[in-house]
């Protein structure tokens, strides 16, 4: 030991963020499309060797209306589901499979208390589940600071797609909702990525066809196509798709855009357009591109927000006014620039939005002007140029 070994000034050790931090564990939903293939991508990942530990919460999570039921009397004691209602599985490739009932909050909470023995959770849906209402219930934002919030990261919604009934299921569903738009619409609407999964029976023009369907009802995610779900994990796992911005170079600009008419389309045929617009059951996509935002901007964005995305109306009509036709926003994503060179992106899953800053790591790269893309119903010509008028005045 040398002998100025106790005159040394210790270093100091900064341990601020580091130490308070709580790491919370990843969620990445599974939804698809009845037989898509769900279950045979889950059984790959629960056993090869892909160096994940990952908790496969399996099946039956998918009445909505029992989730959100849940989700109020989240840490009930008297919720008669919740408990001796899932069984718990671990398996050779180290990870835990979870198999529930019906009481999908209950089997979470519980899987929770073995913390530590999973560092993922996959949690699969049922084929007639609209992942929306599940997504903005694990969405860490200021609406659910606490309990599951606190302890688990929404990743990111991945959509199995079968490449053999997919385009005929998305054309001829009709939901149930009193919009009209079926399940697999709400399940391609909601997603981050989509699998397009039985490649192998389908013809490469039936392919493209389906993936053409696709992009027009969300053109922001990308589509990885699949045999048995084989697919690199990196591809549906830690995409960080709730806070990093979405890439949305892929997508034309739109500003300009004209309108083409479909069968399923109900407009009158007014502008100049030629375009990028197609409906499905009235789904259909709008992008914008959003220059350099003034503060003053950003508010009257926020507050456009709101008026679309919790009252379902653009500012210049009212609720009561007749509102474009059932205006609905299952989905809109976004990443644009203020003039004090701040990147933000916004997120927003059905009425629950988020609209957050980039540190100067994340910003690298970014261009400063941005895009807004939604998704959902009643996306047509006044909303465009409602939303325009707000970016640009
Ligand atoms: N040919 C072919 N068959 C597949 C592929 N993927 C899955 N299958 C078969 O399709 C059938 C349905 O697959 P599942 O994984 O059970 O589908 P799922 O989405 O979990 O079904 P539900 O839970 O009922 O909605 C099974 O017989 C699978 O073996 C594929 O890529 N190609």
């Amino acid at each position: 030991m040398p002998a100025d070994f106790d005159d040394e000034i210790p270093e100091l050790i900064e341990h601020d963020d580091v130490a308070t931090e709580v790491k919370r564990v990843p969620l990445t939903i599974i939804c698809g499309f009845l037989g898509a293939g769900k279950s045979t991508l889950l059984k790959r990942i629960l056993t090869e060797k892909h160096g994940y530990r990952i908790a496969v919460i399996m099946n039956e999570f998918g009445d909505t209306a029992d989730i959100e039921a849940k989700a109020i009397n989240i840490s009930s004691p008297d919720d008669p589901n919740a408990e001796g209602s899932e069984e718990f599985l671990e398996l050779a490739n180290g990870c835990l499979c979870c198999s529930i009932k019906d009481s999908g909050i209950a089997a979470i909470e519980k899987l929770m208390e073995k913390k530590g023995a999973f560092d993922y959770i996959i949690l699969e849906t049922t084929g007639l589940a609209d992942p929306g209402p599940i997504a903005s219930m694990f969405w860490h934002n200021e609406e659910f600071p606490s309990g599951l919030g606190s302890d688990i990261a929404l990743d990111g919604v991945v959509c199995v797609v079968d490449a053999l009934f997919g385009q005929k299921q998305m054309e001829e569903e009709h939901g149930t909702d009193g919009l009209g738009i079926g399940e697999s619409l709400r399940q391609i609407a909601g997603s981050d990525v989509i699998v397009l999964n039985k490649v192998d029976l389908v013809t490469a023009d039936q392919l493209s066809s389906t993936e053409a369907l696709i992009k027009r009802i969300n053109p922001i995610s990308p589509i990885h196509r699949t045999v048995k779900g084989e697919i690199e994990l990196h591809h549906i796992l830690d995409l960080n798709a709730y806070a990093k911005p979405p890439e949305l170079h892929e997508t034309s600009s739109t500003t300009n855009a004209s309108h083409i008419h479909t069968a399923d389309c109900d407009h009158p045929t007014d502008g100049p357009v030629k375009s990028t617009h197609y409906e499905l059951r009235g789904i259909s996509s709008l992008q914008v591109s959003c220059p350099v935002l003034t503060k003053a901007q950003l508010n009257s964005l926020d507050a456009w927000l709101r008026d679309v995305l919790w009252d379902n109306h653009i500012p210049e009509q009212t609720a009561t006014s007749g509102s474009p036709a059932e205006l609905n926003v299952l989905r809109c994503k976004g990443a644009f620039t203020t003039e004090d060179g701040v990147h933000h992106v916004l997120q927003a899953v059905r009425n629950i939005y988020e609209i957050s800053e980039l540190d100067a790591a994340q910003s690298l790269g970014i261009p400063d002007i941005g895009k807004i893309v939604l998704i959902g119903k009643g996306l047509d010509e006044p909303v465009r140029r409602s939303l325009e008028k707000v970016l640009t005045q």
